[in-house]
């Protein structure tokens, strides 16, 4: 869940007991994001806690995890990020102002993904707004392994071939740096 929310801390709960996997709050959004990651983590484990004694034990390693996801918008400095990002299992750059979809990709991102990549080797690093078959690239060869793209495939005639055409330029770029390092 990408909660583009104001007051993310009151949100943790009723999402993990809904079952949610992962929990991205904005850094610009809370005072304290330390707390906030403890917190995240401990209502995963006490989801885990109540689905051990719900469900078969295959299901279980679903059910226990609820990874932490920390987003910064366009203005954010990717330094505040940083200090977080041996605490988080997702590091998530907006490339438009969180609102709506549809808004142009702003490629100016693109140093905050290479930065964390080089920093950070094994973060997932996720890059949101305005990526299509036409700026998937830029993303992927900045280090992004996971996108979100809207308009690019709900206003394709082929969503299933856009989908595997992002699929595709993310993990050719990720087999791409595992080899060379
Ligand atoms: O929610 C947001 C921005 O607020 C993003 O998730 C966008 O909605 C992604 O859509 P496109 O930019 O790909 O159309």
């Amino acid at each position: 869940m990408h909660m583009m929310v104001s007051k993310p801390e009151q949100w943790v709960k009723p999402m993990a007991v809904a079952g949610a996997n992962q929990y991205t709050f904005h850094l610009e959004a809370t005072e304290n994001p330390g707390a906030l990651i403890k917190d995240i983590r401990e209502n995963g484990m006490k989801s885990c806690s109540v689905a051990r004694a719900e469900v078969q034990w295959h299901s279980q390693a679903y059910l226990c995890l609820l990874q932490v996801g920390l987003a910064i918008k366009p203005g954010t400095s990717v330094e505040y990020l940083a200090p977080w990002a041996n605490q988080i299992d997702m590091a998530l750059v907006m490339t438009v102002e969180p609102g709506f979809g549809g808004q142009k990709f702003m490629e100016d991102m693109m140093p905050k993904v290479h930065w964390l990549r080089t920093q950070f080797p094994s973060l997932d690093i996720e890059v949101d707004g305005g990526v299509g078959p036409d700026t998937v690239h830029k993303c992927a060869e900045a280090g992004a392994n996971m996108i979100v793209s809207g308009s690019a495939i709900m206003r394709s005639e082929d969503p299933r071939s856009v989908i595997n055409l992002l699929r595709n330029v993310c993990s050719e770029a990720a087999q791409k740096r595992s080899l060379d390092r």
